[in-house]
């Protein structure tokens, strides 16, 4: 056994037989290294105290000690939020996923003030008028108030235009009457909103002048700012446990005609004058989804940097973990030796640079959507959600099936919550749930494809992100296949092109048979998620392997070296997970396939040496791990033995449930 200051030996060789230079590859993952500098500033200030705060792990709480745990440690990180690290960021830049990140070094599960800061504060901003922004705004930053974001219903989430809750407008009071008409109208699911938040936005269907003009954002207060008292006229309270997020306070709410203000109608883009005319102001109908979009961008980025935290315990442990013999008698492998190890990790690794590069080109996209339609020009709006659909649907998804198999790769100890494996995955695993469930998302960009696939036939020219619909339209045979990075992304594209092509078909073809549209649609949904699947993948891998030739242009050999063998292993790998598809639509043949495989096989080995080196290049700090298997020293044994210490079963040698159930239980006669 190692001394406590000691770096595992194996870990120390695996460090030496790193190559490249580390800290390039961090500049390039942060985005430069101005970026760099700032994120570790920025950590600086957040985890200087000893950001843990625990001496109890969370998950040996009861609900309500991890809740109060929760809340407390909340408020210190709040503290340091506003009285420091908004200076750093600027307000601006209020929501920079390298804030949320810190917060990871305090909550292990997730902070009540989540959504506050995720959806609350970016409402505000995106769906109020200037003046409204001007009352609420600087409250919701100072935390004078704590709102949630509540939307979905008990019986509605997905269907938002199906909400039930109503906002009736009363002329003669100039107020909303806010209403739950059922028990599915119950708002449903909203964190912070069963215990922490005094106010939230309510996403309710608008009635006035008799006219219901669809869901409408409201910002409505639902306790008293002094005693937290619910108000008269609300019914709010916890949903109880759930797979993660049980620190959340997840609520939910019910109104019996509760009347607020006006004025609390979020008024950007649609308004109610005090005599009930309905007017709407924005050109689009629905830039009241906006929040949605804002958060889906963000969720790209969060896929990332929660793939990154788990393949680096995994390839860490795995560098660590000695196990079984490959000759009779010779020393036990690092399990990092075995390639169908290998295999389960090192496509983690580019993954996850895969998804962050594709978060930053994304964010970039949004912020110039963004720009366009402040100067009244909304015609990139469409474009926008279908790539943000389908990119938070791909990349949560896979960002949790690498996470389950991070675990896998940890054997028994990846069970242990200790290692942080369980609750990434448990996080991660909702967000391909939440903000838009994962085939309902790629349905809408499935419409969004239909339709390019439409103007290209007509000879139109398409938006920039499915121009290859233009080239493709023509070939009637099948692409060429090269086995090149470029030649693999023109498949993919191929394929995606094929995919929508066929849809397109059979949606025509079962109306000729006497189907409506809609009917024809419904039963080529399961086409259209697989074209829309594939025509994300295309978009990923384009971006992936454009953007990683882009950044390490000026980069060292070696780095180059290590990061296109990367880039490349990324598509071969999902050239072979498509074989299929691939045969379908290319003139890829079974030995081009064959190639491939050994291709494939070439890489792990080529980046085994390096393998180290690349997760200490996500330089996530051990407080932000929080892992008994992944720390940067390797103290793997002695972290577990460490954390059974603070376990309360074994503060007494006798558990008191002996004397009281097992004692008698095995003294008593049959
Ligand atoms: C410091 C800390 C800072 C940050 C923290 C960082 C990260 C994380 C932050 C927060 C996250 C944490 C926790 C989050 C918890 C989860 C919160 C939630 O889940 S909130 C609830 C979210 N709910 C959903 O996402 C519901 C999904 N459903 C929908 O979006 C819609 O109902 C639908 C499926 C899109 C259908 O809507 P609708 O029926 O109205 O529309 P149609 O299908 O008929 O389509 C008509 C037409 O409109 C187009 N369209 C639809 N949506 C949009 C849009 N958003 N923008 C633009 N256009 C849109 C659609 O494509 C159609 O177009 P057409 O084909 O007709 O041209
Ligand atoms: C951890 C967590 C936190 C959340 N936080 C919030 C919050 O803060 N605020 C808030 O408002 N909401 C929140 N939600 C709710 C979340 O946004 C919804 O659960 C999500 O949008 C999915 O909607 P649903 O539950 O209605 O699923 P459903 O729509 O009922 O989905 C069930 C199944 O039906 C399928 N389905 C549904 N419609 C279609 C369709 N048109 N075509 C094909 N298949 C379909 C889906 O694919 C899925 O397989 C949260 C949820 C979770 C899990």
């Amino acid at each position: 056994m190692s001394s406590k200051k000691e770096i595992n030996e194996d870990l120390v060789n695996e460090r030496r037989k790193c190559n490249f230079n580390i800290q390039e590859v961090t500049h390039i993952i942060d985005g430069g290294v101005e970026n760099t500098l700032q994120r570790k500033k920025i950590e600086d200030v957040a985890l200087n105290g000893g950001a843990s705060l625990d001496d109890v792990p969370e998950e040996c709480m009861n609900l309500r000690e991890r809740y109060e745990n929760a809340l407390r440690k909340s408020c210190v990180y709040a503290n340091i939020l506003r009285n420091e690290l908004l200076e750093i960021t600027g307000i601006e830049n209020f929501g920079t996923p390298v804030i949320r990140r810190t917060g990871d070094a305090f909550f292990k599960d997730i902070s009540p003030f989540m959504l506050h800061l995720g959806m609350f504060v970016p409402t505000i901003m995106g769906q109020c008028t200037a003046e409204q922004q001007g009352i609420w705004l600087p409250k919701a930053l100072d935390m004078q108030i704590i709102g949630a974001y509540a939307q979905t219903e008990l019986g509605h989430g997905t269907f938002i235009r199906g909400l039930e809750t109503t906002a009736t407008y009363d002329p003669k009071t100039k107020e909303f009457i806010l209403y739950s008409p059922t028990i599915t109208s119950y708002k449903w699911w909203a964190g912070g909103l069963g215990r922490t938040a005094n106010h939230c936005i309510v996403v309710a269907q608008l009635y006035t002048q008799g006219k219901c003009h669809g869901v409408h954002p409201f910002i409505v207060q639902i306790r008293d700012l002094d005693t937290h008292m619910p108000l008269p006229g609300i019914k709010v309270g916890e949903i109880g446990p759930r797979m993660g997020f049980n620190t959340a306070d997840n609520g939910f709410l019910g109104f019996n005609h509760f009347r607020i203000p006006r004025m609390n109608m979020m008024m950007k883009n649609a308004q109610v004058l005090e005599d009930g005319t309905y007017v709407k102001v924005a050109r689009h109908g629905k830039l009241t989804y906006g929040t949605m979009v804002f958060v889906r961008v963000t969720l790209v980025n969060e896929a990332s940097f929660n793939l990154s935290k788990a393949v680096t315990i995994a390839v860490r442990y795995s560098a660590v973990r000695r196990q079984s013999e490959l000759r009779p008698g010779s020393a036990e492998p690092q399990i990092l030796d075995y390639p169908t190890q290998q295999h389960k990790l090192f496509i983690c690794i580019a993954t996850a640079h895969a998804f962050q590069l594709t978060a930053n080109w994304l964010w970039h996209t949004f912020t110039v959507v963004q720009a366009e339609m402040r100067k009244g020009n909304i015609d990139t709006l469409p474009e926008l959600h279908a790539l943000s659909s389908c990119l938070k649907a791909v990349s949560t998804s896979d960002a949790a099936a690498c996470i389950e198999q991070c675990r896998f790769a940890c054997g028994g100890h990846g069970y242990m919550m200790s290692s942080n494996l369980p609750y990434l995955y448990s996080f991660v695993a909702a967000t391909r749930t939440y903000e838009g469930d994962y085939t309902v998302l790629l349905l809408q960009t499935a419409r969004y494809l239909v339709k390019a696939w439409e103007q290209a036939e007509a000879k139109k020219i398409v938006t920039p992100t499915v121009a290859y619909l233009n080239r493709c339209f023509d070939t009637n045979e099948k692409v060429a296949w090269t086995n090149s990075p470029e030649g693999i992304i023109k498949s993919f594209q191929a394929i995606a092109a094929g995919k929508i092509s066929l849809c397109v078909k059979n949606i025509r073809q079962r109306i000729k048979t006497g189907m409506d549209y809609e009917d024809a649609w419904l039963m080529t949904t399961v086409q259209l998620v697989s074209a829309a699947e594939a025509h994300c993948r295309s978009m990923i891998l384009d971006t992936y392997w454009n953007e990683m030739q882009r950044l390490t242009k000026t980069s060292s050999d070696n780095v180059k070296m290590v990061l296109y063998q990367l880039t490349t292993l990324y598509l071969v790998y999902w050239a072979l997970e498509k074989s299929g598809d691939l045969l379908r639509y290319t003139s890829i043949t079974e030995g081009d396939i064959d190639l491939l495989q050994k291709e494939y096989e070439d890489l792990l080995v080529k980046i085994r040496p390096n393998a180290v080196g690349l997760v200490d290049a996500f330089d996530l700090r051990d407080e932000i791990l929080r892992s008994t298997l992944g720390s940067y020293d390797g103290r793997v044994y002695e972290r577990l033995m460490e954390e059974v210490q603070k376990n309360p079963l074994n503060k007494v040698p006798v558990d008191p449930s002996f004397q009281k159930y097992l004692k008698p239980f095995m003294k008593s006669k049959i």
